[in-house]
């Protein structure tokens, strides 16, 4: 994986420095690219898409503070999940819906992995539908990952998880398990918090949509992802699922040698 465009952004060319200079923890260097993406673009009267998970957290937190110290103004933005809804309301982002605002100026969110073109997984902490709702209305998508979540093809490196329908989930799940693209996948149903795939409870997780998940786990890489992402939304008792194809407008990726934008 060789990001091709390389760019620092104003606010963060101090921060990039040290990270080529001093081991940054993951939590560092999510903050970095978090930052960086409301940074360079988030601008006074936009409609804004906020992700979900531990990087998309920094997106926000960076968010609420230019709209307290009045560098941003006129924004409203567009949760991705009952979590980020309520880290938003905490620092007083003025918040809409899709329904009132069907057209996003630019979605931030993190991603699980990315491959070679910016194809992504995501959904592993259980917001995948949701946020592609979001994320497919932005005129920009910007994902902000660490250098951790590269990967040269999607699958073996992270379960793919699918949104399913709680009624006669097994057999759903049977269903999905013998696609063609999904051969060999062993499928796992999501149990304790819809925000983890470790299982972390006995009971069955529940997304905010009030539906199951179920983690697909590969040997090998995918194949052919646009294919498989259109197997599966055919796939009766899917919802939806983590195959985030040809949405990406820019990476911002955060590693030992600084900051660097990939742009599709
Ligand atoms: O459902 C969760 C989302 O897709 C996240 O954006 C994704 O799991 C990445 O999360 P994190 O930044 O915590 O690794």
């Amino acid at each position: 994986f060789s990001p091709g465009v390389t760019t620092v952004g104003r606010r963060f060319s101090s921060s990039a420095r040290m990270a080529e200079k001093t081991a940054l923890s993951q939590d560092e260097l999510k903050k970095m690219v978090g930052y960086k993406a409301v940074d360079d673009y988030v601008k006074s009267g936009m409609v804004v898409g906020l992700g979900t998970g531990s990087t998309a957290y920094f997106a926000v937190e960076r968010l609420g503070q230019l709209l307290e110290s009045g560098e941003l103004k006129d924004i409203v933005a567009i949760p991705t999940s009952v979590r980020t809804k309520e880290q938003a309301e905490s620092l007083k982002i003025p918040l809409v819906t899709l329904d009132t605002h069907s057209k996003l100026d630019v979605a931030i969110d993190g991603a699980d992995e990315v491959d070679p073109d910016l194809n992504l997984v995501k959904g592993g902490g259980g917001a995948l539908l949701r946020e592609k709702m979001v994320e497919v209305c932005a005129e920009k998508f910007i994902v902000i990952v660490d250098e951790s979540k590269l990967c040269d093809g999607l699958g073996p490196g992270f379960p793919l998880p699918v949104e399913i329908t709680p009624f006669c989930h097994e057999h759903t799940i049977r269903t999905i398990a013998a696609l063609p693209s999904c051969a060999g996948c062993d499928a796992v149903l999501r149990m304790g918090s819809s925000s983890s795939n470790k299982p972390d409870g006995d009971e069955i997780a529940i997304t905010d949509n009030g539906n199951y998940i179920v983690d697909l786990h590969f040997t090998e890489a995918i194949k052919d992802a646009p294919k498989m992402a259109m197997e599966l939304k055919n796939t009766v008792g899917v919802v939806d699922h983590g195959l985030f194809c040809g949405m990406t407008t820019a990476v911002i990726i955060a590693g030992s040698n600084g900051i660097s934008v990939k742009e599709a």
